[in-house]
């Protein structure tokens, strides 16, 4: 069963010292794959609590290279098993790892990465950690100036603290009264924002009502690795540049009862100058127009009674009524025994951790079915279909498929 080794070369596991996890048991927390002419090298030293590492050797050129790592970098762990899937992204099952933390996908030549490779001109990749089904998918929040975005994204936190959390754009702005740096926004200046999105810094940005917005990569990263959903509340541009990324959001358009009432709520609030609601209700219009009909968005909103459109919001969500209990507990990590070894069956990842003896009488396998990953980095990689056998034969053909 499963495939040849994806990577066994003498000369540079006397180099680096690793071992090949692919099929085999074995004790350094060091692995290697390779895809066309780069061999990737991750890993670092056992159980150590330093960062997994990676370097690429590229066989074309002879050289090593040490790519700009984006994501949060797994730390070292007991050992690691290394499978590339469809040459962009190599799966990593962490061994003896917490469940939600040990299949992880290192990006390599991802839209996410080539991306970022193009911007920053040189070797990228990108950690994303996997989860199972379909859940996690981040939200998008647009509208206009003062349609109530911000109002129904505090409800959903308020409601549902463990589940959401806001991506805290960048923003030249000015910081209104009781807005604080660092929870509200990043506050800074449009020099810095420029060269932190020249270095590739940002999913998205737009320059919004005369100063620039933009959401970081890291502001994604940072909800996504604390175990929640993220919610971005972002122009109509911004979710443009969203909706072409491999975020993968859901993204949703707010709409005001009326013109007139977006007005009075933009005046009401008490935040702006006369000159800047007059932008904001000009800006408004166009919005308007590209949110209903640019087919950007997949859900509009109107948000006309608040608790009616908060309603609305968390049922287009899958979290009104009983099924926000079964989300917020669903497990979404993957339960993997500390001793295994890892081989490859079309879109399946077999994890083995059996006795020869104990194969023939409980289960022993674990099916990873990766045929349909969505989402990745910033985000998570999510699709992942897990599911626990005892035959390499009748489950991994499919006739015995588990429910
Ligand atoms: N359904 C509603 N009915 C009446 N007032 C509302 C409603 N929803 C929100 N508001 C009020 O309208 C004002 C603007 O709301 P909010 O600040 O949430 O808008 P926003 O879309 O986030 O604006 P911005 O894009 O400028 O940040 C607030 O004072 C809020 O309390
Ligand atoms: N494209 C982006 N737009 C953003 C971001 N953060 C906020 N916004 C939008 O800007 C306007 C104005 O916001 P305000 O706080 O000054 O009232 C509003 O429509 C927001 O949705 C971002 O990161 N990117």
């Amino acid at each position: 069963m499963g495939e040849a080794p994806a990577f066994i070369v003498d000369d540079l596991q006397n180099q680096i010292g690793f071992e090949n996890g692919f099929g085999s048991k074995f004790k350094g927390c060091k692995t290697a794959t390779t895809i066309g002419d780069k061999t990737y090298v991750i890993g670092g030293n056992d159980e150590s609590t330093l960062p997994v590492e990676v370097r690429i050797f590229d066989k074309a050129t002879g050289n090593w290279v040490t790519p700009i790592v984006l994501g949060s970098k797994p730390n070292s762990c007991k050992g690691l098993s290394a499978i590339s899937l469809n040459d962009d992204r190599i799966l990593i099952v962490k061994k003896g790892s917490a469940p939600d933390d040990c299949i992880l996908f290192l990006e390599v030549d991802t839209w996410f990465v080539r991306e970022q490779k193009k911007i920053r001109g040189t070797e990228v990749v990108a950690w994303s950690k996997g989860v199972r089904g379909d859940a996690e998918k981040p939200v998008v929040i647009s509208g206009p100036s003062g349609v109530g975005k911000g109002t129904l994204i505090s409800m959903l936190m308020k409601e549902f603290p463990s589940m959401f959390g806001f991506s805290v754009s960048h923003t030249t702005r000015a910081p209104r009264g009781m807005e604080k740096d660092g929870v509200h926004y990043h506050f800074t200046e449009q020099s810095i924002m420029e060269k932190e999105i020249k270095d590739g810094k940002f999913v998205e940005y737009a320059s919004v009502h005369g100063n620039l917005y933009g959401t970081s990569i890291e502001a994604v990263e940072v909800v996504t690795d604390a175990g929640k959903r993220c919610i971005l509340d972002i122009d109509v541009q911004g979710a443009r540049s969203v909706r072409a990324s491999s975020l993968e959001a859901i993204l949703i358009f707010v709409c005001p009862p009326s013109m007139e009432e977006l007005e009075t709520r933009l005046r009401s609030r008490r935040t702006e100058t006369e000159e800047q609601i007059l932008n904001r209700l000009q800006n408004a219009e166009v919005e308007m127009k590209q949110g209903k009909s640019s087919g950007i968005f997949d859900h509009i909103l109107y948000n006309d009674n608040l608790d009616d459109c908060y309603e609305s919001l968390k049922k287009l969500l899958g979290i009104d009524g009983a099924a926000a209990a079964t989300q917020i507990s669903a497990p979404q990590g993957i339960d993997l025994p500390a001793d295994h070894s890892v081989s490859k069956m079309d879109n399946k990842i077999i994890i083995n951790y059996g006795t020869p003896e104990l194969e023939k009488t409980s289960k022993s396998l674990i099916v990873l079915d990766v045929s349909s990953l969505k989402g990745g980095a910033p985000g998570r990689t999510r699709g992942l279909d897990v599911y626990a056998t005892d035959s390499f034969s009748d489950d991994l053909n499919g006739i015995n498929q588990p429910s």
